[in-house]
């Protein structure tokens, strides 16, 4: 599809990347039409710049001003002073997209001053190679018009829901921080292959094909996860064993508290702000 919106990602880290590395692979935009800005860091800049082949700036105000859509994508911590900063330029005619965990619309449209269109998103950095889970909730002043842009944009880079505000916490800590669950298993399977003997090349070739492979039924399969799971497990076999080794360390216990804390935590960094920010209207 053919577009001529500007995009302008403030932040410019690991998800403003994976975030454009998706969008120019499914063509929505060309390269010309992005450009990322950030605080400091000028050789990052300089990177996506030669990656990417999109646009960088030396007048964020003019490319502020022009922006049709602006991607918020700095760190919870720094949100104050990058919203701030970039305050003067934003106008009520452009959406803002902030992918920033916990941080309310509310705290947004709280900083710039500006009855402006917030939708915040929540992917996560398989966006990279457009297999992002990415879920969308739309502020006060955010259109259904609004929403559907956004969804098209979140489109080029993987599957998109939307869900309540309130809810954003929860995706968070299940799939925005879900993709680093999973580099987490595949590392302990790598120091198991290693203490087990497998040479390291191939052991990352089965560990890959093995993760592959189950994600792939769990995807096409019409079984339920604990039947996949039943179906590996021979009676008396390899699989029951290492289980009920898995077991003995509470390892579901430990994903279900894992996946809770990281929903608080998203809670915990937005109401710091919140409670900073509220507007006295
Ligand atoms: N990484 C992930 O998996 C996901 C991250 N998110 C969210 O995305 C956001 C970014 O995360 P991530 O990419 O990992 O973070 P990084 O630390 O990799 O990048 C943060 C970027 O923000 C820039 N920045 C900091 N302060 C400002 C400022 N005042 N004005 C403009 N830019 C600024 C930094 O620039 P400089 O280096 O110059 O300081 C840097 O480019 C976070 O809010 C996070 O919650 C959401 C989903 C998944
Ligand atoms: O760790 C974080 O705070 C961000 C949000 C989701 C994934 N990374």
């Amino acid at each position: 599809m053919e577009n001529k919106q500007k995009v302008v990602f403030v932040g410019a880290g690991s998800m403003a990347e994976a975030m454009i590395s998706g969008m120019l692979q499914k063509e929505l935009f060309a390269p010309s039409q992005i450009t990322v800005i950030n605080r400091s860091n000028t050789e990052r800049i300089d990177y996506l710049q030669m990656t990417y082949g999109i646009h960088t700036t030396q007048n964020k105000e003019i490319t502020l001003k022009n922006a049709d859509i602006m991607i918020l994508a700095m760190k919870p911590k720094d949100v104050v002073e990058g919203v701030t900063n970039i305050r003067e330029f934003v106008n009520s005619r452009q959406l803002i997209i902030s992918v920033l965990a916990g941080v309310a619309t509310t705290t947004i449209t709280d900083l710039l001053q500006t009855k402006v269109a917030v939708i915040r998103a929540m992917p996560n950095t398989s966006a990279t190679i457009g297999k992002s889970a990415t879920a969308l909730s739309v502020g006060k002043y955010a259109t259904e018009e609004d929403l559907n842009i956004a969804h098209q944009l979140f489109t080029t880079i993987g599957i998109v829901t939307t869900v309540a505000e309130k809810d954003l916490h929860a995706v968070t800590g299940l799939s925005g921080s879900g993709p680093a669950y999973v580099y987490y298993l595949v590392e302990a399977m790598e120091k198991a292959a290693d203490e087990i003997g497998l040479e390291k090349k191939i052991a990352k070739e089965l560990i890959l094909q093995t993760i592959i492979g189950a994600a792939e039924m769990l995807k096409t399969s019409t079984k339920q996860p604990a039947i996949l799971r039943r179906e590996v497990t021979s009676p008396g076999g390899t699989t029951e064993a290492g289980i009920k080794v898995l077991e003995q360390f509470h390892y579901q216990e430990a994903m279900i508290s894992c996946i809770k804390r990281a929903t608080t935590r998203s809670s915990e960094l937005g109401e710091a702000l919140t409670q900073s920010t509220a507007s006295q209207d």
